[in-house]
């Protein structure tokens, strides 16, 4: 029997509890908490997380305030933006959705945010936090996975963990957090050898690439609790042929539809050998907003 990590029944509970600690502000007179999210051009699904976020504000009751920039925004009325923002003292959290367009420095807008209003976690001196083991603001996609564990009474410590994937919001920050739940923490990435081998030594298997479907269900260790951060769109017909080969209904989506939802993980595979999975959609991508939602209340205390 797999147990299927719900995120969406678990982001409800994290947002109920959100929700209850902002009512609870208000109730004790203070204003609610305000997140400043700004997109800047036109990527489609930038702008569906981007609405799901606003919603989670509207359902925590947070204040939004939406900043819509021009794909040609230059650097510098970018970086002005996020300055005013940085010194509102109407505004506890920012939000940079990212990627940004070609042509903006993320690093350099990323860097000149107030760590107080980080609340993606991105900033420096909020990694610098993490790595030390300090509370601060932390990436909100590892911290919710931490959460789901937790939920689920899945206790990292003494496990392998392999985290596939090093970025800076996802790989590295998930590492730590394992490595700070006492687990033993590989990272592997795109040039690890022998990446099937390692991942079966997983107890705790983090997915988090970009690659629909690279993690086969042989690469899954009997029992292991999979964690599937990816969220890819697949459209190519090739592609699904290969990858759901296991997974009849989402192929038959991908014909009808001309593109369909997956993660970095075969899930009809992988789920019939591992203890746990988290599916996606459904998943990891409803808690990261969950998280969201967290951190701002946390920026705003
Ligand atoms: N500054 C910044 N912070 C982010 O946290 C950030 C970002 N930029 N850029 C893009 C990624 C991606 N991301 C997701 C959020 C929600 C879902 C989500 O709600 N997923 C649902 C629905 C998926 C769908 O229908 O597209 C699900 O998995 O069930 C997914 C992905 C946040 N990101
Ligand atoms: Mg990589």
């Amino acid at each position: 029997m797999t147990l299927i990590l719900d995120g969406k029944a678990h982001a409800e509970r994290m947002l109920a509890e959100v929700a209850a600690g902002v009512a609870d502000r208000i109730a004790r007179g203070h204003r609610p908490p305000c997140l400043a999210v700004v997109l800047v051009g036109e990527d489609p699904a930038s702008h569906v997380y981007v609405r799901g976020k606003v919603a989670d504000c509207a359902r925590t009751g947070i204040r939004s305030v939406e900043h819509r920039l021009p794909a040609e925004t230059p650097q510098a009325d970018l970086e002005a933006l996020v300055r005013t923002l940085n010194t509102d003292p109407a505004v506890d959290g920012i939000l940079v959705q990212l990627p940004l367009p070609a042509g903006l420095d993320a690093k350099r807008v990323l860097h000149l945010l107030d760590p107080a209003k980080d609340v993606d976690g991105f900033h420096p001196v909020n990694q610098g936090l993490l790595l030390e083991g300090l509370p601060g603001l932390r990436p909100c996609t590892p911290s919710a996975c931490m959460s789901l564990l937790k939920a689920h009474g899945i206790d990292p410590k003494g496990t392998r963990a392999v985290v596939l994937g090093r970025s800076e919001i996802v790989g590295k920050p998930m590492a730590l957090m394992l490595l700070e739940a006492h687990a033993t923490v590989t990272i592997a990435h795109s040039r690890t050898r022998d990446l099937p081998g390692l991942c079966r030594e997983a107890d705790i298997l983090v997915a988090a690439v970009g690659r629909p479907g690279m993690v086969e269900g042989s690469w899954v260790k009997p029992g292991a609790v999979v964690i599937d951060v990816g969220i890819n769109r697949v459209e190519d017909v090739a592609l699904g042929e290969r990858i759901f080969a296991a997974d009849p209904a989402r192929l038959a989506t991908l014909k009808a539809k001309g593109g369909v939802l997956c993660g970095d993980v075969r899930y009809a595979e992988a789920a019939l050998v591992a203890g746990a999975i988290t599916p996606v959609p459904g998943g990891v991508g409803l808690l990261t907003r969950a998280g969201l939602m967290a951190n701002t209340l946390q920026a705003c205390r």
